[in-house]
């Protein structure tokens, strides 16, 4: 999917919301745990009461890698399912990769080709060659770790190096790779504070917001200095909207969760206009 195409859904939608499918099978509700794949099943069930309030969904890898070979069939049939009851919705592989660049290449064939996710995260610690190899493919996108919601954040990228702040050394660095237009950023929602200085390096980039909820992030925060002319924002909820309830209604309670926040958006875009 193009950024292009990005845009057109959240125009439409009018929602820039991204809902987390990290499953924990001692969350779910317990009458899934009969079924023979729950993960799969407590997954379509959020899917087909969601959809048409988000534009993205984020599967965090560690959640299927936890459960092993069934989880990974988990996550394919996830994608799967995603990708062809809801190809206009953008996918994001939460793996936080990257490696040297032959080892690189088999993560981003693996997300990019194999699992056909629209993107996926990398690290950026190892530098432009651990990097290049996902930028490499069209039409699909890199979504850089630049600063990250938890609070050791602090212990490397907000300190200075070279007289700049390491996050900010990522974003300008980044921007001269090749293919970096492939390029997206994931700013924590619990960062708010630091948005206005990101737009000043990346005015236009997509970034993906995760925080809000159960971190403690605020959306109206977040948009009021991170919002850019064609939006930009990707906002992340996970536990705050598929744990709304673990009972026979989680479905419907994710919904209405999922609905609260897109209406919200469409406030805030309309205030926007
Ligand atoms: O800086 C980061 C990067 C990734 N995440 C991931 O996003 C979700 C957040 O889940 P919530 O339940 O909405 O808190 C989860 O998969 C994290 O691993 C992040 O939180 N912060």
């Amino acid at each position: 999917m193009t950024t292009q195409q990005l845009t057109e859904q959240i125009q439409k939608k009018q929602s820039f919301l991204c809902i987390g499918l990290d499953v924990d099978l001692n969350k779910i509700p317990p009458h899934l745990l009969q079924e023979e794949d729950p993960i799969f099943a407590f997954n379509k069930a959020i899917i087909d009461a969601t959809h048409h309030v988000c534009v993205a969904y984020k599967p965090n890898t560690a959640f299927y890698e936890a459960y092993g070979l069934k989880g990974w069939q988990a996550l394919e049939k996830t994608i799967n399912y995603l990708n062809e009851k809801h190809p206009d919705i953008f996918t994001i592989a939460d793996a936080k990769r990257g490696d040297i660049g032959n080892t690189s290449s088999m993560y981003a064939k693996a997300f990019f080709e194999d699992l056909a996710f629209d993107s996926v995260t990398v690290a950026p610690y190892m530098g432009k060659d651990s990097v290049e190899p996902f930028l490499a493919f069209k039409n699909k996108h890199t979504i850089l770790l630049a600063l990250t919601s938890n609070q050791g954040a602090f212990d490397f990228q907000t300190k200075q190096v070279e007289g700049k702040e390491l996050y900010k050394q990522v974003l300008e660095t980044s921007k001269t790779w090749e293919n970096s237009e492939n390029l997206m950023y994931v700013v924590g929602a619990t960062k708010a504070e630091y948005f206005a200085e990101i737009r000043k390096i990346i005015p236009n980039s997509f970034l993906l917001v995760p925080g809000v909820g159960a971190q403690g992030g605020n959306l109206q925060d977040v948009c009021k200095y991170g919002m850019a002319d064609n939006v930009g924002l990707l906002i992340n909820s996970s536990r705050g909207i598929i744990y709304a309830s673990n009972q026979a209604d989680f479905a419907e309670a994710a919904a209405q969760k999922a609905q609260d926040m897109q209406l919200e958006m469409a406030s805030i875009l309309k205030h926007a206009d």
